[in-house]
């Protein structure tokens, strides 16, 4: 991010807004607004630590209320919710915090719900190889909620599932019976 040249577009976007960026109270509001949309856009770095499944753990891990802040892409407002994360391991387990960091990774950039969902089941898969991942998140959209159409309250639920969580029944039973509707 070029926090120089997003300063002076937000205070031009803020001045053609008429907004008064020259008080002593709002002079710093252009970087304040970059600073905060950076951090909205900037996921922490992290390394997936996993260990073997010494114990041959072969039921469902959900992690679930995971937090999340994402921005849509279409109005650059934030939406808001909880994930939950679960995987069935294969021959191996995951560090539990880095289930966390993985919603995280995907959700700081410009997204849509259904993308978000589904990259955060495809790069587990990928880099757990467990036998199933499953995703659903919950969110608010306040690009709905607050401006447009106005729908306060309203809550929009995606998942994505892959390998058995997908394909046995009893397996996805149970992971919505656990985790359904990020919960
Ligand atoms: N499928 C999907 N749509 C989204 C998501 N976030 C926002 N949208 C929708 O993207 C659409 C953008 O449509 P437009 O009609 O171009 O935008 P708009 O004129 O501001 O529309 P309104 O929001 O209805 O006022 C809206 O219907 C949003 O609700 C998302 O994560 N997934
Ligand atoms: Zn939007």
């Amino acid at each position: 991010m070029d926090v120089t040249r997003a300063t002076t577009a937000a205070a031009a976007l803020l001045t053609a807004f008429g907004l008064d960026v020259s008080s002593e109270s709002t002079k710093r509001t252009p970087e304040r607004m970059v600073n905060a949309y950076r951090e909205l856009l900037t996921p922490r770095e992290f390394d997936l630590t996993t260990f073997p499944n010494d114990e041959d753990y072969d039921e469902l891990l959900l992690q679930r209320g995971i937090a999340f802040v994402s921005l849509c892409e279409h109005h650059a407002l934030p939406f808001t919710g909880t994930a939950t994360v679960g995987y069935l391991p294969g021959d191996r387990i995951v560090g539990l915090s880095k289930l966390a960091r993985v919603v995280e990774l995907f959700s700081r950039r410009p997204q849509v719900q259904e993308r978000l969902t589904k990259q955060i089941a495809v790069w587990l898969d990928e880099h757990l190889s467990p036998k199933g991942v499953g995703v659903v998140l919950r969110a608010e959209h306040t690009c709905m909620t607050l401006r447009g159409v106005q729908a306060p309250g309203t809550t929009t639920v995606t998942s994505s599932l892959r390998g058995e969580i997908l394909n046995d029944e009893r397996t996805r039973a149970e992971f919505f019976a656990l985790g359904g509707a990020a919960r």
